[in-house]
């Protein structure tokens, strides 16, 4: 069974592969990316490859070098690497996951495939189990993104029994706002020593209360420091304070939420808050228009999310 050094937990940000204005992998800024994420945002593990980070509009070799880079420059310097190895062929998913176990990553992860669906929870076992058991002693996440993937087989229903069929299951990283599905999962499997990472940024302290013993989102990149003050503040049973700082990150979410947001957004504010140029992201995706970076600049100012002198205090949002 696999062991990993130590349970994944804490945050963990769904990195981002940066790319050149002419939509190739610019993998020479990965070693700055690592050290932003360490020193200025206090988060040492990654989840690359995976919605964040474009993972499935890469091709496979693209993906292996992305692993590769991080797998190295993260060495001595990140606590966990995990990849996200899930295809739509089983052949494809299996040859990510030994690469990753050949490189030394520290876990994979898979989403369901969704273009021929698995419609039961013994499908889709059957598929995980062929992937998991080419990296057997990698630990092994299922990536639960309904949403996306359009695979609704409920994750409480699929973690019944699952390491009798996965021996190296490690966890779930849950991208859904199904509370009820998520707190059964955590209550159905106490005894377990699994990792629960919650992937809705915006509704992390509801998942704390129900037991996340983790997060992966793509927010974490940049507001990671922020959403440490809040995991202290939940830690330390300060509920009001974490409620405060939750409702922060929410407010400015939800600003960009309705301005339109996803992955090409995420590059462009990555870009504004870090510095390191993430460039556009892979077409089908357009880029985010300059308006929209303009307006989270703003926001991001205004809460105090974003170094800057050009606000007055009457501008500011009060954001304890
Ligand atoms: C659909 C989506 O992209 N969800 C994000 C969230 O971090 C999301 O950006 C955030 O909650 C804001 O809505 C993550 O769950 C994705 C993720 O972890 C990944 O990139 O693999």
């Amino acid at each position: 069974m696999a062991s990993p050094k130590k349970k994944l937990q804490g945050l963990v940000a769904a990195t981002i592969t940066p790319m050149t204005e002419h939509g190739e992998i610019n993998f020479s800024v990965i070693g700055r990316y690592v050290d932003y994420l360490v020193e200025e945002q206090g988060v040492k593990n990654v989840f690359v490859n995976g919605t964040t980070g474009e993972g499935l509009s890469l091709s496979i070799s693209e993906r292996c070098r992305v692993a590769e880079e991080w797998v190295t420059k993260g060495r001595n310097k990140l606590d966990q690497i995990v990849i996200h190895v899930g295809a739509l062929s089983l052949k494809e998913s299996q040859e990510l996951a030994q690469h990753a176990a050949e490189i030394g990553a520290d876990g994979i992860a898979v989403i369901a495939p969704f273009f021929l669906k698995p419609w039961n929870k013994d499908a889709l076992i059957n598929f995980l189990k062929e992937v998991a058991a080419a990296a057997p002693a990698l630990p092994f996440y299922y990536y639960h993104i309904p949403a996306l993937t359009g695979v609704k087989i409920r994750a409480e229903e699929l973690l019944d029994g699952i390491q009798d069929k996965i021996p190296s299951f490690q966890g779930l990283k849950f991208s859904d706002t199904d509370l009820l599905d998520f707190g059964q999962c955590v209550d159905q499997n106490r005894q377990r020593q699994f990792a629960f990472l919650f992937g809705v940024d915006e509704q992390l302290l509801s998942a704390l209360v129900m037991g996340a013993t983790g997060a992966v989102g793509s927010t974490y990149n940049y507001l990671g420091k922020k959403t440490k003050q809040m995991l202290e503040a939940f830690e330390r049973k300060d509920f009001s304070s974490a409620l405060s700082h939750q409702f922060c990150i929410q407010r400015f979410i939800n600003f960009v939420v309705k301005l339109g947001f996803g992955v090409s957004q995420t590059k462009a504010i990555m870009t504004l808050v870090s510095g390191i140029p993430m460039g556009p992201p892979r077409l089908p995706l357009q880029k985010a228009s300059r308006e929209f970076t303009d307006n989270a600049e703003a926001k991001l100012k205004s809460l105090d999310f974003l170094s800057c002198t050009d606000l007055k205090g009457g501008d500011m949002e009060a954001c304890s």
